[in-house]
């Protein structure tokens, strides 16, 4: 596959705030700051290098903390953990192993031949990045993998037990991934640094990263960390906790069929939709490090199965009339999240298409419209309104009588409120106007009539 030169940020590069946004989906306002190049913009928010310190420590020790009390007793996201686990619960050279292989084998199913190969965004100097299609062949594969592995006797569901080492080693990578990274970086050249990816700053510019899409030869690493081993890894963890429940209750429980049911379907539409990520902030915008590479690598995986965790250790009574609710509310969820994001990405495309040819819009400077019927017409991100739903579908079968397995519905609303404000003012810097005119049209950012 080609490579050609990475640009500062491409199209997106309106505002010079670079990916301290990134870092504000996990830090609100609290780590405003104004070092750095923040352009012309009043609201450019950067972590200053001690917050950016501070989150490297509590990100981890937060992930940490979840894994804890999911197998504790009383299960209490905001008490103290069970106990503080020692270097010699944590650090395991086996599970190094396995977790590298895990990397490895993702990493050989990225480099097989992909069913297409697609370019992304258009970056400043005019050229194209490509990319491999080729996520959902690797889910595919993987299932298949572990299917054998497991009839030959890998235990599975001895998984469970692993976690904290695996974690360890998954935390312990992607420090020695992100310093390969910025080292990497520093002998990049400028054109391939992210918007703001050069603040002078190593601890801020290590923790946000500094190149946009870094890559050896073909290999893209935003790229594929960003879909395949968290996301993959993810349901992996999810079968274990089902595997291991079959194997302490003799079946797993209704409640767990539903929530490796959920993710499976959202992780397979992540995946089956692959090309989209191309034009999310983060592949366009954000530079590559370790937050992004934490939140991909070990965040996501070890953090998105905490509803199976939790009830693996605490078990739910799950009738079938609820049952049936929740299905329908993760149905309605979906519906929503897939057609506004397919609406979007067909209209992109070619919004001639006749599948949105009939909808309304609005004209920008730019050349592109903004759809302002349809689901785009009913509040600014719909998408976002679906993936809130899913995520409350997600907890409900672990009850209500713990909030820990409500951790990731709060958790994503922070993150999706800030996110939505940071694309909200990348609009507004692209389309002026027009964005006015839409959010006229269009009052609400994500709940019709709430917000
Ligand atoms: N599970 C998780 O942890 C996470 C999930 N997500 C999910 O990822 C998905 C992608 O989200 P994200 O990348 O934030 O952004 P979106 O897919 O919402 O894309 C925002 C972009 O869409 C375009 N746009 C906005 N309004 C309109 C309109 N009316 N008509 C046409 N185009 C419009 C603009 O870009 P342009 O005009 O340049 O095309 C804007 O920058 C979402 O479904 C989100 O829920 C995101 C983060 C984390
Ligand atoms: C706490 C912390 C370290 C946060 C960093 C944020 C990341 C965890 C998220 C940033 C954007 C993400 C996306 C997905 C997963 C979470 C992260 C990496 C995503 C792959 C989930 C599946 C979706 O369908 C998606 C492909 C649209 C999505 C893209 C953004």
């Amino acid at each position: 596959m080609e490579v050609r030169a990475g640009t500062e940020g491409g199209e997106r590069d309106m505002e010079g705030r670079g990916n301290a946004e990134g870092a504000l989906e996990t830090t609100g306002r609290l780590v405003g700051g104004s070092e750095g190049s923040c352009g012309a913009d009043a609201r450019c928010d950067r972590p200053r290098p001690p917050g950016a310190a501070a989150l490297m420590l509590l990100l981890p020790a937060t992930m940490f903390h979840l894994l804890l009390v999911a197998r504790s007793g009383p299960a209490r996201l905001l008490g103290p953990p069970p106990y503080l686990p020692g270097l010699q619960v944590l650090w395991s050279p086996r599970m190094l192993l396995l977790w590298l292989t895990w990397l490895g084998l993702q990493a050989a199913l990225y480099l097989l031949p992909a069913r297409k190969v697609a370019e992304g965004q258009e970056l400043k100097d005019k050229s194209r990045l490509l990319y491999p299609i080729n996520g959902f062949q690797a889910l595919l594969l993987t299932a298949l993998l572990v299917g054998l592995a497991v009839s030959a006797g890998l235990p599975l569901g001895a998984l469970p037990e692993m976690l904290l080492p695996l974690a360890f080693a998954a935390t312990f990578t992607t420090f020695i991934f992100s310093l390969f990274l910025y080292l990497k970086a520093l002998v990049a050249p400028a054109s391939a640094l992210a918007p703001g990816g050069n603040s002078g700053n190593p601890i801020y510019d290590f923790f946000l990263g500094r190149e946009l899409n870094p890559r050896v030869w073909s290999f893209d690493f935003k790229y594929f960390c960003e879909l395949r081993p968290g996301l993959i890894g993810w349901v992996l963890i999810n079968l274990a906790m089902l595997m291991q429940e079959a194997e302490l209750r003799g079946s797993p429980s209704l409640a767990m069929w539903l929530v490796n049911g959920f993710q499976l379907l959202y992780v397979g539409d992540a995946l089956w939709h692959e090309e989209a990520v191309l034009t999310t902030m983060d592949i366009t915008h954000d530079g590559f490090g370790f937050m992004l590479a934490f939140g991909d690598l070990a965040w996501v995986p070890f953090t998105y199965s905490l509803q199976a965790q939790f009830l693996l250790h605490h078990p739910q009574p799950l009738g079938l009339p609820v049952a049936s609710v929740i299905c329908l509310i993760n149905a309605v969820g979906y519906y929503i999240f897939r057609g506004a994001n397919s609406q979007k990405n067909t209209f992109r495309k070619n919004p001639s298409d006749p599948r949105v040819a009939d909808l309304e819009t609005i004209p920008t400077a730019t050349g592109r419209q903004l759809l302002v019927s349809g689901w785009w017409g009913m509040v600014r991100h719909p998408n976002y309104l679906g993936d809130l739903i899913m995520a409350l579908a997600w907890s409900l079968p672990c009850g209500v009588s713990h909030l820990l397995p409500y951790f990731y519905l709060l958790y994503f609303t922070a993150l999706l409120v800030h996110r939505e404000a940071r694309d909200e003012q990348q609009c507004l810097q692209k389309y002026g106007l027009a964005w006015h005119e839409y959010c006229r049209r269009v009052p609400y950012r994500i709940l019709p009539y709430i917000y």
